[in-house]
């Protein structure tokens, strides 16, 4: 993709230069700035984040809606209103919240959104997703500013939660009116950085499986050989697991062709059970986070977790506190419509744009980070200043012709 860098002119017709530093892109300005606003989990500061969107809509002349989906979780949504409202819209979907940080291993406060010599600004929520969402709002921004209009409606929508699940958030809204009022075509919701020259597009997502296992064994002394433990049980099962955790290790590191996202990936993640060191417990846990491709069965890789369960012994089930079974991916062969030529992928875990697609609407995972290592949820996540700005002019071209597709046959 060949993209010019945007020139870095603040005056721009009827805007307000919001900058302290008159050499700073206002565009980068803005986003440091919702950088700074601590949505963090568990404790988001929503409302604070309402009001920086409401305050955006307002200076854009975009509609601005709010919904509450439930208690102090509110969807907010900008419309730039197509010149045929009736077609489908465009949808561009972001999250508000971020993850929490472990401050002692930043190098920068997390919430400062402080930037260095060669541009890059450090905080959380750089990478996931603050970034895209600004990037959204300046390509409406920039086109406005040009006098652009399309035939297509364009929303954007802040949605709270995606870190934790988005089940009070993301779930919810697709199962509400003022979405379905939307009528969406076509959705983009975040992606991921490459370090290389590429970018990649995800068009599905695995499917999140999380289980406990629990061992129920035969209880007593420490210092007895007790058969049948719980601990030999646990033994077993999470040798079968973990067997199988290597075998799709290689098949991944075996085939060129393969991504994470082909294969189905397994960690333990939870080990609990037991009250004393001379105690042999009656029931031990242990959970595992499981990521399955949409190209497996999904009934026929619960029957092998069954199999081994019950090979592991007398007393030995699992729950699941996860288990996503909706496996559509988006079409992005040449014959649809929406089509756009990039790298194609399954994303390897989990965003809102499962239930974008799951509502039945085409939706593609996109963040505008090349040359960038991958670094959501880690320690000093950041974004280079000239890479978040070439986010923007990509956007803009996207949005010039996803909000251009001539009405589809099924629109009349
Ligand atoms: C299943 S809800 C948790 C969602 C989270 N998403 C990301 C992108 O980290 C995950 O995949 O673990
Ligand atoms: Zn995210
Ligand atoms: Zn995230």
């Amino acid at each position: 993709m060949d993209i010019m860098l945007p020139e870095g002119d603040p005056k721009r017709t009827g805007e307000k230069v919001r900058g302290q530093d008159p050499r700073e892109h206002p565009s980068v300005t803005l986003f440091r700035e919702y950088l700074r606003l601590k949505t963090v989990q568990p404790e988001p500061n929503y409302d604070v984040a309402v009001r920086f969107l409401e305050r955006i809509a307002a200076e854009l002349g975009l509609g601005c809606q709010k919904v509450e989906v439930c208690p102090g979780r509110v969807v907010t949504i900008m419309t730039w209103q197509g010149t045929d409202p009736q077609l489908r819209s465009i949808l561009l979907n972001s999250h508000t919240d971020v993850v929490p940080v472990f401050e002692e291993h930043w190098t920068h406060d997390p919430f400062e959104a402080f930037k260095d010599s060669q541009g890059n600004i450090y905080a959380r929520g750089a990478q996931d997703m603050k970034c895209v969402s600004i990037q959204y709002i300046e390509a409406i921004r920039r086109l406005k500013a040009e006098g652009k209009r399309f035939p297509r409606t364009v929303h954007m929508t802040f949605v709270p939660d995606e870190e934790i699940g988005g089940f009070k958030g993301m779930e919810l809204f697709v199962k509400r009116p003022e979405f379905q009022a939307l009528n969406v075509g076509f959705a983009l919701d975040e992606g991921l950085a490459n370090p290389t020259d590429a970018f990649t597009v995800f068009h599905g997502e695995k499917c999140v499986w999380w289980i406990k296992v629990k061992c129920e064994g035969n209880p007593g002394h420490g210092s007895q050989f007790i058969e049948n433990t719980a601990a030999e049980k646990l033994n077993r099962v999470i040798t079968s697991l973990l067997q199988y955790r290597e075998s799709e290790k290689q098949r991944l590191k075996c085939d060129e062709h393969l991504t994470l996202g082909d294969v189905t990936s397994l960690n333990m993640t939870m080990l609990s059970g037991g009250v004393s060191f001379n105690v042999v417990p009656s029931e031990l846990f242990a959970a595992f986070d499981i990521r399955i491709p949409p190209t497996v069965n999904l009934q026929a890789f619960e029957e092998q977790l069954t199999v081994w369960c019950r090979a592991a012994g007398e007393g030995v089930t699992y729950k699941f506190y996860q288990k996503y079974m909706d496996q559509t991916v988006t079409c992005t062969e040449e014959s649809n419509p929406w089509h756009m030529t990039l790298k194609r992928e399954i994303f390897p875990a989990a965003t809102d744009s499962r239930f974008i697609r799951a509502a039945g609407h085409p939706a593609l995972g996109f963040s505008p980070m090349n040359q960038t290592p991958v670094l959501l949820h880690d320690h000093n996540e950041y974004l280079n200043e000239r890479v978040f700005l070439r986010g923007i002019e990509i956007y803009a071209c996207l949005l010039s012709s996803l909000a251009s597709v001539p009405p589809l046959p099924a629109e009349g």
